[in-house]
């Protein structure tokens, strides 16, 4: 809907020791475009070092797409009229913790929308990161219906939960170690030595940004990075004095009827510090009802209640996005279950997957090799079939029924379903 011809400039920086971190600099204005395009208010100025000090030590790459041909009146040329941004972390595949590209802060302004602006970011943005050696690039959605087009397939889940904890809430497994409320001073350390343990033993799980333990103490807020004193966390401590996972958690309010204790974070390195944590906020008094939104969908807090029916799930969300960009590192670093040989055709209109592997699985372990074209393979799938079969948390025998992966030997779709499916779900609670 442009009356003019943009002239489109792209640049891309990663925020240096000595950014300007005033509201005149490119990080303040940056910053302010990505808000245009969530509908966040511009940040307070004495917010933006807390900010860049956050973006600095995420290592974050933003792009910022300027348009120097904007009317008089528009924010300036110096105001991105699209933003992009990029990191990496840790994502753990069981056999190793893979360099995951992270892309975040897509955003294009109203006026300049659907003229190709994601699209030509996204593209040479993959292609570099290919390029660079990373074995794939996720991503969290604010749709589902953008990202297919460039390869991505929905991986993993969590589901939204509310738990009665009135009188009838009672977890049976015996008790062990001891849950309190940790001193703020000590929170933020905490939360990140329980994430290190729950990152290193969950599958699916990506590093987390420098915002994450600062929000679950309650040294940041949700909107601002500004101490919210209304958050309280506590910590389970294991048989051994261990610390083992931690519950940050904030009151509704008086208002809200039944009284609500909010989840703000929650993370268990083991099922029983899991446990634990859910007897701790089934005891708060006064409180009637815990909410939390990043519950695994293979929770096994229901069986371990006298009265199953505490639990409802008011809803599923999709987590992580997953794009393929080196199948063979990625399908050979991941591991699997039991043993067996499968020939897999990449479909990937983008060129940057697409081909055929042969995927050699031995007691879990596997090796993949490239394969002539010509070599007749036992399953063909497109490459979002393959992101969304990665992690096990679609399967194969699903992907099939819905159209993505066709097999061509009888047995091909049993063999991934049972090569590529986990005793649990993946889980990933890091959003980014
Ligand atoms: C990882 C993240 O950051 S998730 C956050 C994504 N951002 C947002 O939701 C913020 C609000 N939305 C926006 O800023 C923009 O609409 C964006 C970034 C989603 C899209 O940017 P645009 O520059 O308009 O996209 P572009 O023109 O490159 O579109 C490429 C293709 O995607 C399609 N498309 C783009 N956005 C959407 C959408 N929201 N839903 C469906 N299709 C879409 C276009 O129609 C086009 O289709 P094509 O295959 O026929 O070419």
């Amino acid at each position: 809907m442009s009356h003019y011809t943009p002239d489109l400039q792209t640049e891309i920086f990663t925020p240096a020791a000595d950014e300007d971190a005033s509201t005149a600099g490119r990080f303040a204005k940056w910053l302010d475009a990505e808000g245009i395009g969530f509908h966040d208010g511009t940040a307070d100025p004495e917010d933006l070092p807390h900010y860049l000090a956050a973006f600095r030590a995420d290592r974050r790459v933003l792009w910022g797409v300027h348009d120097t041909a904007q009317p008089a009146e528009a924010l300036g040329a110096d105001h991105p009229v699209a933003t992009y941004g990029t990191m990496v972390h840790p994502l753990n595949v069981g056999g190793a913790q893979l360099d995951a590209h992270q892309i975040t802060a897509v955003t294009v302004r109203t006026s300049h929308r659907r003229n190709g602006i994601l699209r030509s970011m996204m593209m040479r943005d993959l292609r570099e990161a290919k390029h660079r050696g990373l074995p794939l690039a996720i991503l969290t959605a604010s749709e589902a219906t953008i990202y297919g087009r460039f390869g991505f397939g929905c991986a993993t889940f969590t589901q939204s939960i509310e738990v009665d904890v009135r009188e009838r809430f009672e977890v049976t497994a015996p008790a062990t170690g001891t849950t309190t409320l940790v001193a703020r001073e000590h929170a933020v350390g905490l939360a990140e030595r329980i994430f290190e343990g729950f990152q290193a033993s969950t599958f699916g799980s990506v590093g987390r940004q420098h915002a994450y333990p600062r929000r679950a103490a309650g040294e940041w807020g949700r909107e601002r990075p500004v101490e919210d004193r209304a958050v309280r966390m506590a910590v389970h401590y294991d048989g051994a004095g261990e610390p083992a996972g931690y519950v940050s958690y904030r009151f509704a309010g008086w208002e809200t009827t039944p009284y609500t204790m909010k989840i703000v974070d929650l993370v268990a390195s083991t099922p029983s510090a899991y446990l634990e944590l859910w007897r701790y906020l089934g005891s708060l008094d006064l409180v009637e009802r815990i909410t939390w939104d990043g519950a695994r969908r293979d929770d096994a807090l229901p069986w371990a209640l006298r009265d199953r029916r505490c639990y409802q799930v008011k809803g599923t969300e999709d987590v992580l996005w997953v794009r393929l960009l080196d199948v063979q590192e990625a399908l050979g670093k991941r591991s699997y279950r039991g043993s067996g040989r499968i020939v897999l055709e990449v479909l990937d209109d983008h060129g940057l997957a697409d081909g055929s592997y042969i995927l050699t699985v031995v007691d879990g372990a596997a090796q993949v090799a490239p394969v002539e074209a010509a070599a007749a393979p036992d399953a063909t799938l497109t490459v979002n079939a393959l992101g969304s079969l990665y992690l096990g948390g679609v399967q194969a025998s699903t992907l099939a029924a819905a159209g993505g992966l066709t097999a061509h030997a009888d047995d091909a779709v049993t063999l991934l379903d049972s090569l590529f499916g986990r005793p649990q779900e993946p889980y990933c609670i890091t959003h980014f």
